[in-house]
Order: C-alpha cells, then structure tokens, then sequence
C-alpha cells in the first residue's frame, strides 16, 4: 500500500471500525469487535489481505467530508464525465454489524469500478463464496459469514469479487456487507437509505450535546464524535485505538496493538468527555472499570480487552509486511503485564472529577480505594515501566511517582469530603502522609540540582515530557523554579520542528530500535503549560500548529514527523483527540481542566455543573 495515514478516515458501528481510503478502499475492518481478527486487511499488507474499494474508472478528483455532526463519510469524485458521492457508514450495532456504501450520482455519469477481496484472519483465509441470487453473495470462513447485497451484476475472478457500473445523475445504488456468526441463517438485507437516517439521527443526537466551544466548535465535536467511536458501547470500554502496528517509524519496529483499554488512555478520555458534560459516558465508563479490576483490585492490570479480558498475549503476523514495510505487525500488547504506577493516579483523579462533576457515588468506590490505595502503599516505592511502557526495563520514572502522589493526594481528598462524621480522620491523615512521604522523595530523588531540572528517572540527566504533569496535576505551582527549570529544558532538548517529543529516543533506552515522531498529546501538554503561565500567544500557535495537522476529516494519529509532514502511529488515536479537547477548553474557558485540575478550582464553563446532565 502507498496511501499515508493521514488518508484514511473513521466508520464504526460502536463495536468495530474500518478506516476508508481517499482512493474508496476500505482497508482495514476487524469482525466482530474493535479486537477480533481483520477480514480486511490491506493497510497492512497488499491488496490480496483483504479490502473493499469502489472507485471511479477513469483519472478522478477526490474530496471528502462527513456529514456535520456525524460519523457518516462522503466522498465526492469528480471525472471528465460526471460527478458521483460515496456514503459509507456503519448503522449503530443492533445484533449483526454492517458496513454500507451508497454510490450517489450528482451530475453526468460516473463509471466505477468495483473490487471486493475478503479474507478472514488478518488478511490469511479464502473463504467460500456463494452466490445466493443475483443480488446476494455469501463468504463463510470458520466462524465467520459475510452477506454482501448489491444492486449491481458482480463476477468472480482470481479470489475476487468484480464489478463495473455507471452512476447518472439522480441515481442511488445502496451496497451492504453484513457479518452474523457462519452456523446462523444469512441476515435478511436492510434498507441501506433508512440506515442511513436512522445512523445519521444517532450521531447528530450525541454530538448535538457537545457545547459551543469559542473558535474550536467544530474540532472539539469531531474529536467527541472519535471517541464515542472508539467506545465499545455493549461495556463501556474504550479502545485507545482502532488499529495495530500502524509505525511510530515508517519502515520500524516500533508497532504496537492499541485495540484494547487501557486505564490512562480511557481514564483520561473520561475526564474530556465529562469537560463536555457527557455524563453517561462517563458512568458507562465507570462500570467498566469496576467489573474490570473486580475480585481482587490489587491485582489491577494496566489495560483489558473491551469486556474486560486480562490475556492480551502478544504475538506477530508473519503474512503481513506491515503499514509501508513497517513489520512487525503485531497483535496483542506485553505491556498488559506491566507495572506503571501512574494508572492509579489517574483513576483516583478522575473518580474525584466524576464526583466534583455531581456523578452519584458508585456503590465500590470505597472498596476500591480501601483496596487499591494500601497496594499502592505497599508498591509505589519500586521501579516501573512508566507511561511509556519502556520494554527496556523498570525504573524510577518521576512521572509515574508524581502520580503516585496524585492517588494519595485525591484519596485524602475523598475521604475528607465524606469526614463528616470523623469515620474517615484515620484515613485521611494515613493518605495525606503517604503523598507527602512521595512528594518529598520525588522532590529529592527527582530533581537534579545541576541541570535545574526534574529528570525523566531518578538519577537521569535527562527530560521527558511527562515532567509537564508537575505542574498539571497540582503536585508543584506552575511557578515554582523548579518547575520553571523542568519546562525550559524540556522546550530545549524536546520541542524539536515547533513539535513535542516524548523523550529523545537516543537518551532513553526504552528497549526497541529506531526512532519516532513527535508525540501529538505531549505538544498539546506543552500548550496548556503555556496557558498556565499565561503564555497565551505561543499556547494558541502550538494549538494552532497540531490542529493544522488533523487531515481533511478532522482525525489525528499519535505521532507525527514534521520533517516529512506525515503522520505516524495508530489511527486515530483517543489520546490524541482527548488531548486536543483539554486544551480546546482550556484556551476558551477562563478556568479550564489544567487549571482545575491543578487546583481543584470550580471551571468557569457554559454548561455549569448543576445543569450538566447526570
Ligand atoms: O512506544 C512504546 C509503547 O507504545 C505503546 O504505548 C503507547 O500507547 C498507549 C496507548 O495509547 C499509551 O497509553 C502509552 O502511554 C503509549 O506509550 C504500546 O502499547 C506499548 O506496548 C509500547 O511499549
């Protein structure tokens, strides 16, 4: 494949997503959930592992957009004969999943032509095709069945499904692909135009809730609308992403599977869907975590399948070369099985939010601070893997001790505002000695004196950009000197091309080869550090400067190379949206969530918290 990430844009159904090419190929769709085996495959390999694409015949222009408020794509094609739309979008799952495309044609006429290729397991399994009638083709392959309903006369060739048709102006021709379990009946056909009302209805609903946001309205709902589509809607998990191994480098290794939940990734989107007042998301999500980390909390993992699976064993798909070369393409994730202290940090700050937002109590939270925080007691003072999941092994990393810190800290926080009657004073002087006793380690074992700077570990003599959450998250003022100097270095050795990296990979041994982009959430940390110091000239050029990279839908991966203007890494990436709603709000809002966070300060919102739904 030739395309760039940055070509490709979002469908989902809230189980599953496929990502659709500019060129009208859809390259990439996992069966039946965001994590199941992909039937196609082709951003991983070539054309024979699996796509879907319907494009003109002859030389074409192409633009494209989703319909306003949507996740329903159109992509126009313009040629010396005519001009003809492509709807493609996912109906909200309601039993089985479907994938429709209706070809529109606006003026003249369009040839196009016509090329399915489905093959189960990641690109691997030929499966029977069947021609049901004349409209109906079956595909089944072990568990799998495939119906596609199609308006047009189509023919086998060479393990393909082929076709040729002409679209004239006023002409609709409506295409499914619907995927049951193989052993049931083929599910009857849908009406493709009533789909397309009642899918278009769904989302206008949810982003119609998304509040007015100064200047940044429209990236702040295409980034909401991301994230619903990245959550698993049956559970409430949220995937940090719909793809694996989509490079950190073109041609590298650094290839990860991010189709699963992790705690800061989805902790973290929580809080920016809850900014927006998206309360029951948030609650959905909140029962997540509560059946996840259920039996025995302690035993917490730092991510889970989207039902809450703990194997996420990794492995590598030798048929597959990999997004441009870029192999391994690896499924599954080893970090699943790692220490990062910070997760619990992070879940401790958002059940705090979630309360300050008017969330009612969930019947386990105390369980699982009575759990979780004396494990964390009893752990926080070894070494880990950090927020970046280094594979290179465990260490001290500052970051992962300030949000150690973070968890006592909102902890205390928590069982002070229930102390009413005094049951929780034992508690509360227990937690806040414990963020103290971190805070003073981290203060001393963190900070070297010499460079005028905190450190990525302890001992290090280098910055990492999640130093920015000293300040972020409270445990030190923004203008503390300390801080001061943490923020300069890391402007020195880590803002490289107006873009963030999140550590300087010939520093960091962080396990594997080669180098990365530059990570899209550390440039928007940096952004809102420049609000907290009032630096709001440069905070809105960095916001302005990521926000140029979104491609033409709106979307952002987790990385990107400025030097050769591509984007890198999974796509799109919940980190990287969630990002850009933080400092979306933190830009139009007098005290936005950096702030807050930071200072436990009420936010100054249009939705005040008592109207916010609950
Ligand atoms: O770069 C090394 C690591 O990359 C992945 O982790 C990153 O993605 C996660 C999901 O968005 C995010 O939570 C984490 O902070 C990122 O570093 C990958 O999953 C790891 O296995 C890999 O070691």
């Amino acid at each position: 494949m030739t395309s760039r990430i940055e070509d490709y844009a979002l469908i989902g159904d809230c189980e599953t997503a496929a990502l659709v090419c500019r060129d009208g190929s859809i390259d990439w769709l996992c069966l039946p959930r965001f994590d199941s085996s992909a039937v196609f495959a082709a951003l991983l390999g070539d054309e024979e592992n699996g796509r879907w694409r319907i494009n003109p015949s002859e030389e074409y222009e192409v633009s494209r957009r989703y319909r306003p408020g949507t996740l329903v794509l159109e992509t126009e094609y313009r040629t010396k004969t005519g001009r003809a739309t492509i709807i493609d979008f996912m109906p909200p799952r309601d039993g089985v999943s479907d994938i429709m495309r209706i070809v529109v044609g606006e003026e003249g006429t369009v040839e196009f032509d016509f090329d399915l290729v489905m093959r189960f397991d990641y690109g691997r399994s030929v499966p029977w095709v069947d021609r049901i009638d004349d409209h109906t083709l079956t595909a089944v392959a072990g568990p799998n069945l495939l119906v596609l309903h199609t308006p047009v006369d189509l023919h086998g060739e060479d393990m393909h499904t082929k076709g040729c048709f002409t679209v004239s102006a006023g002409e609709r021709l409506g295409f499914s692909l619907t995927h049951n379990a193989s052993h049931l009946p083929p599910p009857a056909p849908r009406d493709a135009e009533a789909c397309l009302k009642d899918t278009e209805a769904f989302w206008i609903e949810f982003s119609s809730r998304c509040p007015e946001i100064d200047g940044f309205t429209e990236d702040v709902r295409r980034s909401i609308i991301t994230l619903k589509a990245l959550t698993f809607r049956p559970t409430g998990g949220i995937v940090a992403a719909p793809t694996t191994s989509l490079p950190e480098e073109i041609g590298g290794k650094r290839n990860w599977d991010y189709r699963y939940c992790w705690l800061r990734d989805a902790t973290l989107t929580l809080m920016a869907f809850m900014d927006l007042g998206y309360y029951e998301e948030a609650e959905a999500w909140r029962e997540w975590l509560m059946r996840s980390v259920a039996g025995n909390p302690a035993q917490m993992q730092i991510m889970y399948g989207v039902a809450g699976e703990r194997e996420l064993v990794e492995w590598e798909i030798p048929w597959l070369k990999g997004f441009r070369e870029s192999a391994p393409v690896r499924v599954g994730n080893a970090a699943a099985g790692q220490h990062q202290l910070d997760i619990f940090g992070e879940v401790a700050d958002m059940l705090m939010q979630a309360r300050k937002g008017g969330l009612a109590a969930h019947p386990r939270t105390g369980a699982l601070g009575r759990t979780v925080i004396p494990y964390l007691e009893q752990i926080w003072r070894q070494p880990d893997s950090g927020i970046w999941e280094v594979r290179g092994g465990p260490r001290h990393f500052v970051h992962s001790k300030v949000m150690a810190w973070v968890a006592f800290d909102r902890a205390a926080r928590m069982a002070e505002d229930m102390n009413d009657d005094g049951n929780y004073t034992e508690l509360v002087e227990r937690w806040r000695a414990e963020a103290d006793a971190v805070h003073a380690e981290v203060c001393e074992q963190g900070f070297d004196a010499g460079l005028g700077s905190f450190v990525q570990s302890y001992g290090a003599k280098v910055v990492d950009a999640s130093l920015l959450f000293i300040p972020l998250t409270g445990f030190l003022p923004i203008d503390d000197e300390r801080v001061e100097g943490t923020i300069a270095l890391i402007e020195k050795k880590l803002l490289k091309d107006g873009f963030v990296l999140r550590y300087d990979t010939d520093e960091t041994d962080d396990g594997v080869e080669g180098s990365e982009g530059a990570f899209l959430a550390c440039s928007l940390w940096l952004a809102d550090i420049y609000i907290m110091q009032e630096r709001f000239d440069e905070a809105r050029t960095l916001f302005e400067r990521v926000r140029a990279v979104q491609n033409d839908v709106g979307l952002l991966a987790e990385e990107y190379d400025p030097k050769e203007g591509v984007m890198l890494g999974n796509f799109p990436q919940a980190f990287s949206h969630l990002a850009l709603i933080v400092t979306a709000l933190n830009l139009s809002r007098a005290v936005g969530p950096a702030q807050k966070r930071a200072d436990g300060k009420e936010e100054e919102s249009e939705t005040p918290l008592s109207e916010m739904p609950r």
